[in-house]
């Protein structure tokens, strides 16, 4: 069963206390008895009626919003893969994590939107706040999570049998919004236009979007994020299975997106990191101990003048 830490600052939001903390923990942080993820049983079933939402009260009042992680650990099992990570996600802004294999970056990314919860042996202490609300709060539902932060995968994952309109709307069901058909249509053709897709796509919506191109398919899936309004995109190596031409794509709809979408996007790639963020940060997990952020600021200067050795030899290819 994934658990969920808090420390003395938060633990007052949660209630029941249920399960064992991973041994390494007691070591690391200053924690009381775990609680388990919000969402599994102290939250209204995601089925019930309708709660307030106090995030879709600023989703209207606002179109961007700022993403805060205050120190999120993070493990699998009793290996714990992040230790005390604290980032701010400004509003507006690109932010690219970066960092050599397995220091915790998509770890980090899916703490983000409660995704982590999903492997069974995972375990989570820390805050999430989007616009200064706890997405892991015990009120809040999971899917008020996913919701609010869309995740692009590095595998293009649309439904392949599925319409490309289909494919577009298919996430408001599960998200439990509900559109008439005309502003269904409106939807598939805002979010393939914001995606950049819609001049491709526009005389075949109803084609498979299993027929698209490795690229085409990713923006499909950008455009399916965007259909339920997120106010924050992950992106988890989005350009990784992709030709160069469609990654230069993928990244000019990024620069387009991120006026109205934060935008939080996990690369290998030093050019890629440098020409979509405005902002790094700098995960590294060294000799075998949990991943942590070494540096993080504007990008520009994180790779022209970055304050920790280590940063400079990692930007500059010196290892990773
Ligand atoms: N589902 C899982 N079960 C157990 N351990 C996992 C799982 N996913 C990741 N890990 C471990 O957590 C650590 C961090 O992995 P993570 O994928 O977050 O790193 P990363 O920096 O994103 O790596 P990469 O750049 O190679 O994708 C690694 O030691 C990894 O083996």
């Amino acid at each position: 069963m994934p658990t969920v830490h808090r420390d003395a600052t938060s633990a007052g939001h949660h209630a029941a206390v249920t399960s064992i903390l991973p041994p390494s923990d007691a070591a690391t942080t200053a924690v009381l008895p775990p609680v388990r993820f919000a969402g599994t049983d102290t939250a209204p079933p995601d089925t019930a009626a309708p709660v307030t939402d106090p995030l879709l009260d600023r989703a209207a009042a606002t179109t961007q919003s700022t993403l805060d992680a205050r120190r999120v650990s993070a493990w699998f099992g009793t290996h714990k893969v992040l230790d005390r990570v604290s980032l701010t996600m400004p509003a507006g802004k690109v932010t690219a994590l970066i960092g050599p294999s397995g220091c915790g970056k998509s770890t980090f990314l899916r703490t983000l939107n409660r995704m982590h919860e999903l492997v069974p042996s995972a375990a989570f202490a820390g805050e999430v706040l989007l616009d200064g609300v706890d997405v892991y709060d015990a009120s809040r539902r999971v899917t008020e999570a996913r919701r609010h932060i869309g995740m692009v995968f590095q595998k293009p994952n649309p439904f392949p049998a599925m319409s490309i309109q289909d494919n577009v709307v298919a996430g408001l069901g599960l998200t439990g919004l509900k559109v008439g058909k005309d502003e269904r249509a409106a939807l598939v053709e805002s979010s393939l236009t914001k995606a950049g897709l819609w001049k491709e796509v526009k005389d075949r919506l109803r084609a498979p979007g299993g027929g698209l191109s490795g690229g085409q398919q990713q923006r499909l899936c950008i455009a399916r994020s965007l259909a339920v309004r997120p106010r924050v995109l992950l992106m988890d190596e989005p350009c990784s299975a992709l030709d160069p031409t469609s990654t230069r794509r993928i990244e000019e709809t990024i620069g387009e997106l991120s006026a109205e979408v934060t935008i939080v996007i996990v690369t290998h790639n030093m050019q890629q990191a440098a020409r979509v963020s405005q902002q790094c940060a700098f995960f590294l997990a060294e000799a075998g101990t949990p991943g942590t952020i070494v540096e993080h600021g504007d990008t520009e200067a994180m790779f022209t003048a970055p304050r920790d050795p280590r940063t400079y030899d990692y930007v500059n290819g010196r290892f990773g």
